[in-house]
This record gives structure tokens, sequence and C-alpha cells, in this order.
């Protein structure tokens, strides 16, 4: 059955890492993976950029890249953007038997009991976790830094190639890439403080940022995006 892969985040901006986790998750599960910016990201103080602004980058960093795609469903929506919703609006539109993905990185894992009615994001979706940097996910780490979250997902932790066989409830833990050092909160530091910043950012939104004059880069004139 068709793996409907999603993965939710601020992207403000879209970062190198982001990308290598998108695509190495395509290619492992052989599926379709859509970026989906958060209007109103709940667990955020106001965004740098606007949601559009956000989108767009999205747009321009997946530009070509086969299996990668946006999803704009959050951005069409009044409120925070809280991803039982988002789930549930995915899972009326795929139907009951569709295996649908979410996908985070730990850090947010560790925070996955702080998320609105949280233990319903199961019943709608599996949960991959991808390993970040400072964000230790074994289940001896998860049980002793966030126990509720690690209730959960003990009894329901498979192989990431599995989830495809069943529609909901499963957790992986998915660690077929080198852990990957970038943040958009580090990126905006560097741009704002005039540090270099490109390697992290695909050149097509280095470019954006740059014409829009976006988080403290000084704008430039030329116009092609
Ligand atoms: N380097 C990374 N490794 C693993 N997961 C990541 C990495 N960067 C971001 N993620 C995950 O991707 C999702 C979206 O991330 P987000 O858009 O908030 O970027 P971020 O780099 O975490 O931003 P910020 O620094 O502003 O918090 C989150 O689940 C986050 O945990
Ligand atoms: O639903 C929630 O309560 C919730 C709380 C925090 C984060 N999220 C989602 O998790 C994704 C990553 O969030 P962030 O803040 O790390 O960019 C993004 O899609 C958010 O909407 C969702």
């Amino acid at each position: 059955m068709t793996l409907h892969v999603y993965y939710g985040g601020t992207f403000d901006p879209v970062h190198n890492g982001h990308l290598a986790i998108a695509t190495a998750v395509r290619d492992a599960l052989d599926a379709t993976v859509r970026l989906l910016p958060a209007a109103d990201p709940p667990h955020k103080d106001a965004t740098h950029a606007d949601a559009d602004q956000r989108a767009r980058m999205l747009d321009l960093a997946v530009a070509g890249e086969r299996g990668l795609a946006v999803d704009r469903r959050e951005l069409h929506r009044e409120g925070p953007s809280y991803t039982v919703d988002t789930l549930r609006s995915l899972r009326a539109e795929l139907g009951d038997q569709a295996p649908i993905v979410w996908m985070i990185g730990t850090d947010s894992l560790l925070q996955l009991h702080t998320w609105s009615r949280w233990r319903d994001l199961f019943t709608l979706a599996h949960v991959l976790a991808v390993a970040r940097p400072g964000a230790h996910a074994d289940a001896q780490w998860v049980a002793a830094s966030a126990p509720a979250v690690h209730a959960q997902i003990a009894p329901r932790w498979r192989e990431a190639t599995t989830l495809g066989e069943s529609p909901s409830g499963g957790f992986a833990l998915f660690e077929d890439l080198p852990l990957r050092p970038e943040s958009s909160t580090e990126l905006r530091r560097r741009m704002a403080a005039g540090e270099p910043w490109d390697e992290w950012a695909p050149p097509a939104v280095a470019e954006y940022i740059r014409r829009h004059g976006l988080y403290g880069v000084r704008a430039t004139r030329h116009a092609s995006l």
C-alpha cells in the first residue's frame, strides 16, 4: 500500500538538514515525502519570515527533486497549526486504510507529550523520529527524559520499513543517516551576524533570502525569484 509521508516544520528557513532527512526517508521508504509548513507553529514565538515566504522557500528547495513535495494545508487554517488537526484532515482525505507517517526530529519527540491531544497522533498516523544531535532517542534515554512518551512508543516500536503494513499506530526511529548539525536558529544567527551561512541553505533558497532581504541579510537587487 502506498505510504503517505509528511514532514511538518516551521522551516524558518528550510535548511540542508531538512532536505537531507527528507531525501533519506524518501529513499529508505520508497515514498514521496511532503513537507508541510506550519502557518502558526504551536510551540514557537512569532516566525521571522511569514508563512507564504516559508512555503515559497520550500517550493524552491524541492524544485526538481524527485519524490519531494510541499503541502500547504496548514496555511489555509486559522489558529495554531496543531498536528492532530492536520492528521485528521489527511485521514479524511486519504481514507481509513492509507498508511500515514508523520516525521519529527528527536528533539521534538522528547517533547511530544506537550503537543495538543498528543496520544491521538498514534491513532491517526505512525510517528517516524529522525535522530538529531543533542537529542538522544534510544529507549532508555526516552524512558528517563520523557516517560509518558516512552510509555506510548515502547509497545509500538518497529523497523521503519514495516510502517506501510498498517495505517497507523507504529513508531520507528530513523537512523540511516549521519546526524545533521543544521538548525534554522543557528542559520538565522549566522545571517544576522554577517557570518558565512550559504553552505547550510539550498542555493535557490539562499538567493530568495538575499532577494527579499530576510533574516537581516542585506537585500540584493537581482530579481529572478
Ligand atoms: N538537523 C536536524 N536533524 C534532525 N531533525 C531535524 C534537524 N533540523 C530540524 N529537524 C526536525 O525537523 C522538524 C522541523 O524543524 P524546524 O523547521 O523547526 O527546524 P529547526 O532547525 O528545528 O528550527 P529552529 O532552530 O528554529 O527550532 C522538527 O521536527 C525538527 O526536530
Ligand atoms: O500539535 C502540536 O501541539 C504541536 C506542537 C509542537 C510542534 N508541532 C508540529 O511539529 C512540527 C515541528 O515543529 P517545530 O516547532 O519544531 O518547527 C510542526 O509541524 C509543528 O506544527 C505540533
